[in-house]
């Protein structure tokens, strides 16, 4: 039986169908040999941070038990961006879908193409109010506090609010090489 990990995934969304886009994007990593989703947080439309001119994002945090290694994780999380046409003309502007590795396990990764913790995480409340949801207790690898304890520092927790739409998750698969 292969190790599995969990981690944790932020998704976002500010062009288009967002909601579809969103929930396409969960379908397409469930689908994904080696990862299921087991918990969605709820979505929350989030005013954009970074390029301000532009519409507001609709947000929310996926959890995964996986068997890939991280850099596989990215590999798959690059490729549903690609298969739902995301175009990305200015960074941190706005696009069709945007996933960001979170988490994994307690690991601390520094790779040229790969930093996790995200590296921007405890700074944004898109992502710490959700992740918040399902893993308030966990303490972010390399930092001093846990997701709940990011969140009281933030700020204020303006700029996002709950949003009346949620993603399903998708049914429970069995695979040959995880049971
Ligand atoms: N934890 C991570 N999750 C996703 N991508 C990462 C991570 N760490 C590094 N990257 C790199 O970032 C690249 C994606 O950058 P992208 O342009 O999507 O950033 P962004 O979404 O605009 O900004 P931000 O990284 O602040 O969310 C990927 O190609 C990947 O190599
Ligand atoms: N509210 C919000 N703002 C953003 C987001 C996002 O997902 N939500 N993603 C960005 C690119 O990483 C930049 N700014």
């Amino acid at each position: 039986m292969k190790r599995e990990v969990t981690a944790y995934i932020g998704l976002g969304s500010n062009l288009g169908d967002r909601l579809g886009y969103l929930q396409s994007a969960v379908d397409r990593l469930h689908e994904t040999a080696g990862i299921h989703v087991t918990r969605v947080s709820r979505v929350y439309e989030t005013a954009p941070v970074g390029v301000t001119e532009q519409p507001d994002f609709l947000n929310l945090v996926a959890e995964l038990r996986t068997t890939l290694s991280p850099e596989a994780i990215l590999d798959v999380l690059l490729s549903v961006e690609r298969s739902l046409h995301r175009v990305r003309l200015v960074r941190w502007g706005p696009r069709t879908i945007d996933l960001d590795l979170l988490l994994y396990g307690e690991e601390t990764i520094n790779l040229p193409s790969l930093t996790v913790p995200h590296p921007r995480m405890t700074e944004r409340a898109f992502v710490l109010v959700p992740l918040g949801e399902l893993a308030g207790n966990h303490r972010i690898p390399g930092t001093d506090a846990t997701v709940g304890e990011w969140i009281a520092r933030l700020p204020a927790e303006e700029g996002i609010r709950l949003y009346d739409g949620r993603i399903s998750l998708p049914e429970l698969k069995i695979e040959p090489d995880t049971v």
